[in-house]
């Protein structure tokens, strides 16, 4: 996809992230690899306001340009890419039951076989920071490469994948769980987690899982 595309795309994704119920007012941003760095969205623009042209080049190196202010996570989403080779889309928000656990400063554990969406047995949390700093890039580029997925304390969510679609799809599913992990931390109840041998099980089963979709 060229430029255009790849910024309608970006576009697209965030209107149905908030669709989708995983974002509010202009929380959240969403980025693809291009070139040597990424294209982002405009900082504190919502989403429905945004055009091909609102998107943002920012190189390998952290410079943009000029009449344009990318969103304030530029940091951590060139982290992400720079953390690792096997993603080319980013997704972050603000959503409801992925916040509610950030603010608990809790991972999520192997309560459901899906955990392993994000490509090991939970979804790590990594430490706050300040929204926009070198050092919540700094956890995320630890976090990032432990998971595909992971939770931002007192913030949200990142999930990086191949592609926009499996992204936002990825995001979605890790609200999914975390709503279930509110719910059963919410019963005061012990709670059962699948045994790391059957993580191990569902973890080699995802390698080839759904390669047939289209990529
Ligand atoms: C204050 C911002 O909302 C911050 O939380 C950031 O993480 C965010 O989600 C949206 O910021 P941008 O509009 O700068 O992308
Ligand atoms: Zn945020």
């Amino acid at each position: 996809m060229n430029r255009e595309q790849l910024s309608q795309k970006i576009i697209d994704t965030c209107l149905e992230m908030t669709r989708l119920g995983l974002n509010q007012g202009t929380a959240g941003n969403v980025s693809v690899r291009y070139q040597d760095g990424m294209l982002i969205t405009p900082t504190g623009m919502p989403y429905e306001k945004m055009n091909v042209d609102s998107i943002v080049y920012v190189d390998g190196n952290g410079n943009y340009e000029q009449e344009k202010l990318p969103s304030s996570e530029w940091h951590f989403h060139l982290a992400v890419y720079k953390a690792r080779n096997d993603v080319d889309a980013v997704v972050h928000n603000h959503a409801v039951n992925c916040a509610a656990v950030s603010i608990l400063e809790k991972s999520i554990p192997a309560i459901h076989y899906m955990i392993a969406v994000g490509g090991t047995d939970h979804i790590p949390c990594v430490p706050y920071a300040t929204f926009g700093t070198h050092q919540l890039a700094e956890y995320v580029y630890q976090g990032i490469q432990e998971s595909k997925a992971i939770l931002l304390a007192h913030h949200g969510l990142i999930a990086a994948e191949k592609n926009l679609d499996k992204a936002l799809w990825l995001a979605h599913e890790v609200e999914v769980l975390a709503s279930w992990y509110i719910k059963l931390l919410a019963t005061g109840l012990p709670i059962p987690t699948l045994s790391s041998d059957e993580m191990k099980i569902v973890l080699e089963k995802f390698k080839s899982y759904g390669l047939r979709v289209e990529e």
